[in-house]
C-alpha cells in the first residue's frame, strides 16, 4: 500500500501541473519537532479538497500557514501565484480548528465584526444562514456549545466570497445530523470558481463532497489523489482507505 500511494503525491490530483494553490517542498519545524516533511501538492481553482490524517500529522500547521498565520517554513507556498501575506489574506477565508471568537460577542457582533474586516463578507448571506442553521444571533459566544459554535464559525468562514477557503475540523464537534447541514451548508455556499481545503478525521461522513483528498502521516503527503480514482485503484472509499493506512497511528 505504502508503495502504491507513493507514487500518488506531488502535482496535482487531477494531473494538472501547477495551481491556485501550490505548495513546493514545505517544512516545517517546532522546536524539537517536524510538523511538515517536504510538502508538495497542487490544487487548481473550483476543487474541493479533503486534508486528512490522524492526530498530530501536520493538518493545522499546514493550513496555519495557508491562512498567513504561521510563517518560518522552508520550501514555496503560492495561493493564486503569491506568497501567503497581505494579498492572500484578503482572498483566503479561513475558519480556525479552535473558536477565536471574543466571548463576550454576541453572534450578532461577530457578524458585524467580520463584516466591518472583511471587503468580501456577505452580511445578508451570514443572516440566512444564522437562520437556516438555526441559530440565535442574540446569544453569546461564551454559552455557546462546542458544535454551536463551530456552526458560527463555518457561517462566517462561507459567508466570504474567497477564492480559497481552508477549514480545519469544521465537524470535529457537531452530531452526525448536524454535520450533513453543515457539509450541505458548504456546499451550497461554496462558489465554483473556488477552492476548499477541509481537514477532517471524521471522513465517512463527508467524503461525498471531495473532489480528491490528500493524505498526510508524520507531516509528509503519502497520498494525493482524485476520489472516483482511490474507489477505482483500492476497491475501497476514502472512509476505509484511511482506515487501513493508519490503522497503526
Ligand atoms: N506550537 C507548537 N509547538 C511545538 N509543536 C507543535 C506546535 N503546534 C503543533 N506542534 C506539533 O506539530 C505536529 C503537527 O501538529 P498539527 O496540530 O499540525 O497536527 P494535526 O494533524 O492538525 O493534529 P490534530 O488532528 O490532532 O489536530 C504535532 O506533533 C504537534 O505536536
Amino acid at each position: 500500500m505504502d508503495r502504491i500511494m507513493a507514487d500518488n503525491t506531488g502535482e496535482g490530483a487531477s494531473g494538472v501541473p501547477g495551481g491556485f494553490l501550490e505548495l513546493r517542498g514545505v517544512t516545517k519545524r517546532y522546536p524539537g519537532r517536524v510538523a511538515l516533511r517536504g510538502a508538495t501538492f497542487s490544487i487548481p481553482r473550483g476543487r474541493i479538497v479533503g486534508l486528512l490524517g490522524p492526530n498530530g500529522a501536520g493538518k493545522t500547521t499546514l493550513i496555519k500557514i495557508l491562512a498567513g498565520i504561521l510563517g518560518g517554513y522552508e520550501g514555496t507556498v503560492r495561493i493564486d501565484g503569491q506568497v501567503p501575506g497581505a494579498y492572500t489574506k484578503s482572498i483566503v477565508s479561513y475558519l480556525p480548528d479552535r473558536s477565536s471568537l471574543p466571548h463576550w460577542m454576541r453572534i450578532s457582533d461577530a457578524v458585524a465584526f467580520f463584516s466591518d474586516f472583511y471587503a468580501d463578507f456577505d452580511r445578508a448571506k451570514a443572516m440566512e444562514l444564522i437562520g437556516r442553521l438555526r441559530l440565535n444571533p442574540a446569544e453569546r459566544i461564551a454559552k455557546l456549545s462546542k458544535g454551536t459554535c463551530e456552526k458560527v464559525q463555518l457561517v462566517l468562514a462561507m459567508s466570504r466570497t474567497a477564492g480559497l477557503y481552508v477549514l480545519d475540523e469544521p465537524i470535529g464537534g457537531v452530531d452526525p445530523a448536524a454535520r450533513d447541514v453543515i457539509m450541505d451548508t458548504i456546499l451550497t455556499q461554496y462558489c465554483e470558481n473556488s477552492t476548499l481545503l477541509l481537514s477532517t478525521q471524521i471522513i465517512g461522513d463527508v467524503e461525498r463532497v471531495f473532489n480528491s483528498v490528500i493524505f498526510l502521516r508524520n507531516g509528509e503527503v503519502i497520498l494525493n489523489e482524485e476520489v472516483d480514482a482511490v474507489r477505482e485503484r483500492y476497491k475501497r472509499s476514502v472512509d476505509g482507505l484511511f482506515r487501513e493506512v493508519f490503522k497503526c497511528c
